[in-house]
C-alpha cells in the first residue's frame, strides 16, 4: 500500500539513533529526497557531518524518556518512524543486562505508544542474531532462538511490534559495515584494516558466517519500505554469504596490507563475552521482489567504503 500519494506529496520520516552508522547514512539520503522531510533524533546534540552545506532538523530524543518522545511526536507527528536507536555493543549488552533492555526493549514500548497515539508506520531494525545460527542463511519464516542477550532483546521487540497492532516493518540485517562520522562503535572492514595498518597480528575466525551489508544499502532498503508503505518482516542484508576470515583476506587484498597478520582460527580458539551464532546471514529474495531492493556485492561495498575514506582523509 504506497503511502506516498499525490495529496500528501511530502512524507514526513523520523529517524531515532540519527547520530549511528546507519542513521547518517539514512540522514544523508534523505535530506537529498525532495518527497520527504525528515527529521534527525538522538540522545544528544547531532553529530553529523556527511551533510555538507544541507540543512536538516534535528531533535534531541533519547527513546528511553517516554515524555520526550511523546512531545517530540506531538510537535512533529511522522508519517513514519524509522528506529535505527539501540544498544549494539553485544559484549557490553551481555555485561550490562539493565541497560540493554532499557535501550532495546523498554524503549520499543515507548515508541510503539507514540506510533499508537500520532498512527505512525514503525520501521524497526533487528538483526541475525535473533537466531541461534545452526542453520543459516535465514529467510523471514525461520524460527528465532537467540544465544546471547543483545539477541534476546531485539526478539523481546520484535514480539511487542507484533503484537501492538500498529503498522509496523521489521527490517532484519546483519554485520552492517561503512564510514560514518564520530561513530560509536567499529565494524569489521574497519578494525581489520586498522588493525593490520598498525602491524597488529589479528585472529579471525572461518566458522562463523554472515551476509555482510553496506550501510548503505540498508538505508536504501529502510527507504523503500516507507515509501511503499508495505508491512511486515524484510530481510535487508548484503547478498555474498562469507566468513570473517574471508572479509578480512578481502580487506587486505584490497588495501594491499599484509595478510601474514592475519592468524585463521575457529570459533574454539576465538571467543567473546557473547556467544555469537556460527552460521546466520539472510536470504533476501523477498526484499528484491517486494521492495526492488538491490545490494552491492561486498567486494563493491569495500570500494565505496576506500573511495570514503580516502575523501574523508583528503
Ligand atoms: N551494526 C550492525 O552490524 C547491525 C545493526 N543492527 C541494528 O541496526 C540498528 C542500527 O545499527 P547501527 O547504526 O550499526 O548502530 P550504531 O551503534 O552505529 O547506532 C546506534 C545509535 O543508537 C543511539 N542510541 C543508543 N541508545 C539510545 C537512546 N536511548 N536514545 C537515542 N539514541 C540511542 C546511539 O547513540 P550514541 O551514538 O550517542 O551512542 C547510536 O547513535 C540497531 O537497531 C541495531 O540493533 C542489526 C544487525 C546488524
Ligand atoms: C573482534 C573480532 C571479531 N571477529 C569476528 C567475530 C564476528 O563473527 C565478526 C564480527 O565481530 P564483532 O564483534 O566486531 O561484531 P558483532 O558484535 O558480532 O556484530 C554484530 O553486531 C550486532 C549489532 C548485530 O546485530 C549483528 O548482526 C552483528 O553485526 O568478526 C574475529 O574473528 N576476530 C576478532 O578479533
Amino acid at each position: 500500500m504506497a503511502i506516498l500519494t499525490e495529496k500528501n506529496s511530502t512524507l514526513k520520516v523520523l529517524i531515532t539513533g540519527a547520530n549511528g552508522l546507519l542513521g547518517q547514512k539514512l540522514m544523508e539520503q534523505l535530506t537529498s529526497d525532495s518527497k520527504v522531510e525528515v527529521i534527525g533524533t538522538g540522545k544528544g546534540k547531532a553529530r553529523l557531518s556527511g551533510l555538507g552545506k544541507k540543512n536538516f532538523q534535528w531533535k534531541e530524543m533519547d527513546v528511553t524518556d517516554r515524555t520526550q518522545i511523546l512531545e517530540v511526536f506531538a510537535e512533529i507527528k511522522p508519517d513514519a518512524v524509522i528506529h535505527t536507536a539501540a544498544m549494539t555493543q553485544v559484549d557490553d549488552c551481555e555485561k550490562d543486562q539493565d541497560q540493554c533492555r532499557k535501550a532495546n526493549v523498554d524503549a520499543v514500548l515507548n515508541l510503539i505508544e507514540a506510533c499508537r497515539i500520532f498512527d505512525s508506520h514503525l520501521v524497526h531494525l533487528s538483526t541475525d542474531f535473533i537466531f541461534d545460527g545452526e542453520a543459516g542463511p535465514y529467510s523471514e519464516e525461520a524460527q528465532p532462538n537467540p544465544i546471547n542477550y543483545y539477541g534476546w532483546t531485539k526478539l523481546e521487540a520484535e514480539n511487542l511490534i507484533k503484537e501492538s497492532g500498529i503498522r509496523w516493518t521489521i527490517v532484519r540485517t546483519v554485520l552492517v559495515y561503512g564510514i560514518a562520522n564520530d561513530m560509536s562503535r567499529s565494524n569489521i572492514i574497519l578494525w581489520v584494516k586498522k588493525s593490520l595498518e598498525e602491524g597488529k597480528t589479528i585472529k579471525v575466525v572461518n566458522d562463523q558466517w554472515r551476509t555482510p551489508t553496506l550501510a548503505e544499502d540498508l538505508a536504501a532498503g529502510c527507504i523503500l519500505v516507507v515509501k511503499k508503505g508495505e508491512l511486515g518482516i524484510f530481510n535487508i542484508s548484503g547478498k555474498d554469504f562469507l566468513t570473517p576470515f574471508d572479509m578480512a583476506i578481502q580487506t587486505a587484498d584490497y588495501f594491499g596490507l599484509d595478510k601474514s597478520l592475519i592468524t585463521e582460527v575457529d570459533s574454539t580458539l576465538f571467543t567473546q563475552p557473547a556467544k555469537r551464532p556460527p552460521k546466520t546471514g539472510f536470504v533476501i529474495d523477498k526484499a528484491e521482489k517486494v521492495l526492488g531492493y538491490n545490494p552491492k556485492s561486498f567486494t563493491e561495498g569495500i570500494a565505496i567504503l576506500s573511495k570514503q575514506l580516502k575523501l574523508a582523509d583528503s
